[in-house]
């Protein structure tokens, strides 16, 4: 952690909340997260999780219980500019006639004057946050010219251009292939380093074990909560996506030869791809695998 910083808390205590036609999306959400950690948000499609991070950002106002950051009211945070939100790409109006380099430097208005004229400083921070995302080299581009994982990647650079030190990602890797995955995780991996406080949505179960130390595990509520090695187990994993999952177990792995243990894939894609032992698609498609099984049922003769 950065020593001239002061530690930095987010607490949600009891949060519930309602939208305007009576739905109650979250209920009686608690968990407490400290400084220099990576937490992740996991839950199925509707569970709650971006109403979780607008209610922490303020743009919801719970019915019941309360959001405290460092200790304070959301209000006191955003004036003190402490949270930065990354939403999702579809919230985003990508016609906006806007270059990259204008979203980032709108990371920068909170920390402007009303007249909003960059200064120096602010011109600096915009280059450095373009530089940390690799996307110096399309400063001048329209977002709306950008591929998916290019504006997931300027709308981090905004997030890091406001300098918050709580920074919420809302599925950051959803449509980035995987070496912009790579290179996000070692971004946030050393924004944690300098102490701050990443809590980031995603479905990519595989990865979240590698880069997040906690993890929240939602359904409409908060069905666990802790440190990944913790909350992490096939038990929660069930509760929490309650047969969504696509599970494989693998009986005859190196693995299982090695040391005893059978490996198990759990995955929340839509598809997964299986290849055969020559290295082709097993199948492409649904009703593809149907077929596949029955053959093999008549071969094994059942
Ligand atoms: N503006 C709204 N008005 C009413 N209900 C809403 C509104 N926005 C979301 N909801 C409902 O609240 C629930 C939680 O939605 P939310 O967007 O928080 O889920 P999510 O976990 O982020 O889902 P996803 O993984 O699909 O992004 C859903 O049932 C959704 O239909």
């Amino acid at each position: 952690m950065n020593a001239a910083s002061p530690p930095l808390s987010v607490e949600v205590s009891d949060v519930t909340v309602a939208y305007a036609n009576g739905h109650i999306a979250l209920r009686d959400a608690s968990f407490r997260l400290g400084a220099g950690t990576i937490c992740a948000l996991v839950g199925v499609n509707g569970s709650g999780k971006s109403t979780l991070f607008k209610s922490i950002m303020g743009f919801l106002k719970p019915v019941r219980g309360r959001v405290l950051i460092d200790g304070g009211s959301v209000a006191e945070a955003r004036k003190k500019k402490l949270v930065a939100y990354v939403p999702q790409s579809e919230e985003v109006d990508w016609t906006f006639p806007v270059s990259v380099w204008d979203v980032v430097m709108m990371g920068r208005y909170g920390h402007m004057n009303f007249m909003r004229i960059p200064r120096a400083e602010d011109k600096r921070i915009v280059e450095e946050c373009l530089e940390r995302v690799s996307m110096t080299a399309f400063r001048d581009r329209q977002i709306g010219e950008l591929s998916g994982g290019q504006k997931k990647r300027v709308f981090l650079a905004r997030a890091l251009a406001q300098q918050g030190r709580i920074m919420m990602l809302d599925e950051p890797f959803t449509g980035v292939d995987v070496q912009t995955e790579s290179a996000i995780i070692e971004l946030l991996k050393a924004l944690r380093a300098e102490g701050h406080i990443i809590l980031v949505s995603t479905h990519n179960l595989g990865s979240v074990p590698e880069f997040c130390d906690q993890v929240v595990l939602i359904n409409r509520t908060v069905l666990a909560q802790g440190p990944t090695e913790v909350v992490f187990t096939e038990e929660n994993l069930a509760r929490a996506f309650g047969g969504v999952l696509r599970q494989f177990h693998f009986e005859h792995s190196t693995i299982q030869d090695h040391d005893g243990r059978a490996v198990k894939v759990w995955t929340d894609d839509e598809r997964p791809l299986v290849f055969g032992k020559d290295g082709h698609l097993e199948y492409s498609e649904r009703q593809g695998r149907e077929h596949l099984v029955k053959e093999r049922a008549k071969e094994v003769g059942e």
